[in-house]
């Protein structure tokens, strides 16, 4: 009932473990699903994933705005912690360009940690910035790099926060310059490495060859490379997974499919039994527990044709 236990001290230790136990060290790569709203959060844990990611994109555009920069640090931060806090998975959250200079960078970190998150990442774009997967980008030089990474490593609080360093280079300088990107963002103190927009399986095993720490994949859709599978990304030495804007695409592909069906036949009833049922987003938000509390706040059972 209302928000899980676990507590963010928790839940940052619990990402450690769980990614010190990556293919790197001979364990398993483990799954972000983005959570598109804190009750997808829940769904994405019922489900049993290691970790919730939060997508900045998704954030955007959830908003109605493209993935350009416009949202700004508050409301990242507010609704990255309503989504942290409904589950007892770590959360990573996408922290963009870390919104503005270094200083700027410190000040991120710590919204981010008093927001409950788990880690975040922060990329080497200028800003305004895009989508990693489309061409045209601008990248910032090392020097402005590397501080926003050392800025972030200094201004935790708690040591367990991961700070991820996501470099753009490999779409711009090409893939050499890239790892050697990565190897300084290493060097600057990050816990972990996001190789934006990688071609295929050996731009991923470079990667892992050139540094010792975690290495994410973005699996995103329509994106620069194949959505490869859990077992040849881990076969590749990726330790964890993102699948950011999946829900995101999912959940307006249904709405758009839902929609047309109610304006070509006038009711929804053809496309109902691809909905969540009423029993279903009960069982999700935990009705159950709320009327045992308090048999005022919800007393009617379902009647089975609706379960
Ligand atoms: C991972 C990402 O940064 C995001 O905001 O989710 C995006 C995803 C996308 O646009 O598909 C990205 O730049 O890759
Ligand atoms: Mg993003």
């Amino acid at each position: 009932m209302l928000y899980p236990s676990t507590s963010p001290a928790q839940k940052r230790l619990d990402l450690r473990r769980i990614l010190a136990d990556g293919p790197r060290n001979g364990g398993t790569i483990k799954q972000f699903p983005g959570a598109y709203t804190p009750i997808s959060a829940k769904l994405i844990e019922e489900k049993g994933y290691d970790g919730v990611y939060i997508s900045g994109a998704v954030i955007a555009n959830e908003l109605g705005f493209p993935d350009i920069g416009l949202t700004t640090l508050t409301e990242v931060a507010h609704r990255a912690g309503q989504i942290a806090r409904m589950t007892n998975l770590p959360a990573i959250v996408d922290a963009d360009t870390g919104f503005g200079e270094p200083m700027n960078v410190a000040r991120t970190v710590q919204e981010l940690e008093d927001a409950g998150l788990a880690g975040c990442h922060i990329e080497d774009q200028f800003n305004p910035k895009r989508c990693g997967h489309l061409d045209n980008k601008n990248i910032v030089d090392e020097d402005t790099a590397i501080k926003r990474i050392r800025a972030a490593a200094q201004a935790r609080r708690d040591e367990n926060f991961l700070i991820m360093a996501r470099t753009d280079l490999r779409g711009v300088d090409g893939l050499d310059a890239a790892v050697d990107r990565m190897k300084a963002l290493v060097d600057a103190g990050a816990d972990a490495i996001f190789p934006e927009a990688m071609k295929d399986l050996g731009e991923f095993e470079a990667v892992r060859e050139a540094v010792d720490v975690p290495v994410l994949a973005n699996m995103t859709e329509f994106g620069k490379s194949r959505l490869y599978t859990t077992d040849e990304l881990s076969g590749s030495g990726v330790d964890m997974v993102i699948y950011p804007v999946t829900l995101l695409r999912s959940s307006l592909g249904a709405m758009e499919r839902v929609l047309d069906d109610i304006g070509a036949h006038g009711t929804q009833e053809a496309s109902v039994d691809e909905m969540l049922t009423r029993q279903r987003l009960y069982e999700l938000v935990d009705y159950e527990a709320y009327n045992a509390f308090d048999t005022g706040i919800f007393n009617f059972e379902v009647p089975e044709r609706f379960q």
